[in-house]
């Protein structure tokens, strides 16, 4: 059994990252790709407590409590689902680490320090988003925890994705941008399952 493939969504909140998630999974599903659909902070007891906690938890404190959930997640779930040769699509990971904690006052350095031993993404997609949409698509759907009870959230995790995006290749990551500003949910899902089954037909993945 060949290895399955790890895929990474990240991007400011209401970017689409969850829409998209639903979307690619059904297309690769119905072309017979088994999918493991996962998020970040998981469903596991730190992941609970980190994405119920935003508001207890602060900068190092969070940014230690997310990189132990990853930890956790990655041996529970995301290593035997690749190992099952599953595609693996985590909705937010190390990428929302190096936009979040450093927004929430933490080094890049020691947020790279304690996400060295979680498992490079196959794929990391960045979605971006005009902040003005992002604002309205925020106020329309609600506050998902402390990041979003900032008026200006929109622009600064806009403006550390935009960093990151250009940050990922330098690290040998395989890094694609998709733009929901204009792009109906549906077209770029079209366009990344069209990149996944691409990346599942090269050899020695
Ligand atoms: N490409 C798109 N074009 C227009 N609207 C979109 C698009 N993708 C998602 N939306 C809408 O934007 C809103 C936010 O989408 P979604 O919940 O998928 O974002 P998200 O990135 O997962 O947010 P968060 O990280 O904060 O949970 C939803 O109302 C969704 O229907
Ligand atoms: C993966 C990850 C998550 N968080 C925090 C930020 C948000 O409060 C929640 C995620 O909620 P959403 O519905 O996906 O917007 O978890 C974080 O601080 N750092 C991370 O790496």
């Amino acid at each position: 059994m060949s290895r399955g493939q790890l895929v990474t969504l990240d991007g400011p909140g209401g970017a689409g990252k969850s829409t998209l998630l639903q979307l690619v999974t059904g297309r690769l599903e119905a072309a017979g790709v088994t999918v493991h659909a996962t998020t970040e902070p998981s469903h596991g007891p730190a992941g609970q407590l980190a994405r119920g906690s935003t508001a207890i938890f602060h900068g190092h404190a969070l940014a230690c409590l997310v990189a132990a959930d990853r930890y956790y997640h990655v041996e529970t779930e995301i290593e035997p689902a690749l190992g099952a040769g599953k595609v693996v699509i985590c909705d937010r990971y190390v990428p929302s680490s190096y936009a979040l904690q450093v927004l929430d006052g933490v080094d890049q350095h020691f947020v790279a320090a304690i996400n060295a031993h979680a498992p490079q993404p196959d794929l990391a997609v960045i979605l971006t988003c005009d902040p003005v949409i992002l604002q309205q698509r925020l106020a329309t759907r609600g506050s998902h925890g402390r990041f979003e009870d900032n008026p200006d959230i929109s622009y600064a995790e806009s403006a550390r994705f935009r960093v990151i995006a250009k940050m990922l290749p330098t690290e040998g990551i395989r890094t694609l941008v998709l733009d929901s500003t204009r792009h109906h949910a549906d077209f770029l899902a079209r366009q990344l399952t069209t990149v996944i089954q691409t990346l599942r037909s090269l050899p020695h993945q």
